[in-house]
């Protein structure tokens, strides 16, 4: 017989914890998981200390789950929080009651893409700057759960302190506050989580950060029309999107698909970016169109949106990521442009 987690919790639940309530009325169980008869889960205590008492619990519970039948064999591991409560590996999303949207946020501003490696965070770390540098107020949510570059983009290597153990207190650099799951996880530590895990995250990132008073807070959206993109736009009030592409066929189909995406869920498409529009040789000055040329200026005519920047590859755009400094920090014409389109939201009265 194939044993069901709801029967494992069932089991947990009749363990009662000193304290009152029992291991999942005080949300403890953590990355339960059944292979065949084998069930591993993992207990997070609220410190180390109540982790060290908690040891004849970890035991108790694991009696109670090897009892159920199908069970062949159990492994419980106990974990404290450290000093954050940081983002619960496992954690669902809890019901949310009104809008997922922080109180003190005016705009949330969404950035995605079809196709993934088009420069969708470099956009969004470079745009939240030249937002920045032209005095507004601007978070900075990576929610690119699989693949967060927002702390390398931003040059941030702390990890973010929950004094509380509630409430997460984001990093900030460069005139932007910045949360990403990226600062809470080893840089080579994977998330494969699914569906309702990456939920979670996002409600977490969104509702369990102080991101204080923002004018816009940009959400860097993973690649595609996942989970993620569609939590977002049906639960928090998303103001508009941009979508980023470069010209190559192979974006824009998907580039078409994100837009299609985001008319689906009623979230309004404020304009296309194409990126790596055009290669200069820095030597003879000869323009190369690497990725094909004007692809995504047709698809906005055709879709009936603006076409808010053309921006080609550049060398120090790609240094600036990789180094911390994004592009838009300094007076190059790249920076410039981001100024041009941080204006051109701000004269729209977006942000
Ligand atoms: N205009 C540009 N010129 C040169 N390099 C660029 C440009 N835009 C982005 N890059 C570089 O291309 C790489 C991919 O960019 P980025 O991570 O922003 O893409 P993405 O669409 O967010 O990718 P992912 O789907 O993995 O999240 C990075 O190394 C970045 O520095």
């Amino acid at each position: 017989m194939q044993i069901s987690k709801d029967d494992i919790l069932a089991a947990l639940q009749k363990l009662a914890l000193p304290t009152g309530g029992n291991l999942i009325s005080a949300d403890m169980i953590r990355a339960l998981t059944i292979e065949g008869g084998q069930v591993r889960f993992v207990i997070e205590a609220p410190s180390p200390e109540i982790a060290r008492q908690m040891e004849p619990l970890r035991k108790a519970a694991e009696r109670i789950v090897a009892d159920l039948p199908g069970v062949t064999g159990v492994s419980a591991v106990l974990t404290a929080e450290a000093k954050a409560p940081a983002l619960k590996i496992g954690g669902h999303a809890k019901p949310q009651e009104g809008v997922m949207k922080p109180a003190g946020v005016k705009t949330v501003l969404a950035i995605g893409s079809g196709k993934g490696g088009v420069g969708k965070s470099t956009v969004s770390s470079n745009l939240a700057v030249a937002l920045a540098r032209a005095g507004k107020k601007v978070g900075l949510l990576d929610a690119d759960i699989h693949g967060p570059s927002q702390p390398r983009m931003f040059g941030l290597t702390a990890r973010p302190a929950s004094p509380d153990g509630k409430m997460i207190v984001p990093l900030q650099a460069h005139g932007v506050t910045v949360m990403s799951i990226g600062s809470m996880l080893a840089e080579e530590k994977a998330v494969i989580w699914r569906g309702p895990m990456l939920m979670g995250a996002l409600q977490q990132m969104m509702m369990q950060v102080e991101w204080g008073e923002l004018d816009v807070l940009i959400v860097d959206l993973p690649p595609g029309t996942g989970d993620v993109q569609m939590s977002l736009c049906q639960k928090s009030e998303v103001a508009g999107a941009i979508v980023v592409s470069t010209p190559q066929d192979v974006a824009l189909i998907d580039a078409r698909k994100a837009l299609d995406a985001f008319a689906t869920l009623k979230t309004p498409v404020l304009g296309l970016i194409e990126n790596m529009a055009v290669f200069t040789c820095p030597h003879c000055g000869k323009d190369s169109h690497i990725f094909g040329h004007g692809g995504v200026a047709d698809e906005a005519a055709k879709m009936g949106v603006p076409l808010l920047a053309q921006l080609p590859i550049d060398l120090d755009t790609r240094l600036g990521g990789d180094g911390g400094t994004p592009v838009a920090l300094g007076d190059s014409p790249m920076a410039q442009a981001y100024a041009a389109l941080a204006d051109r939201l701000i004269k729209g009265g977006i942000v």
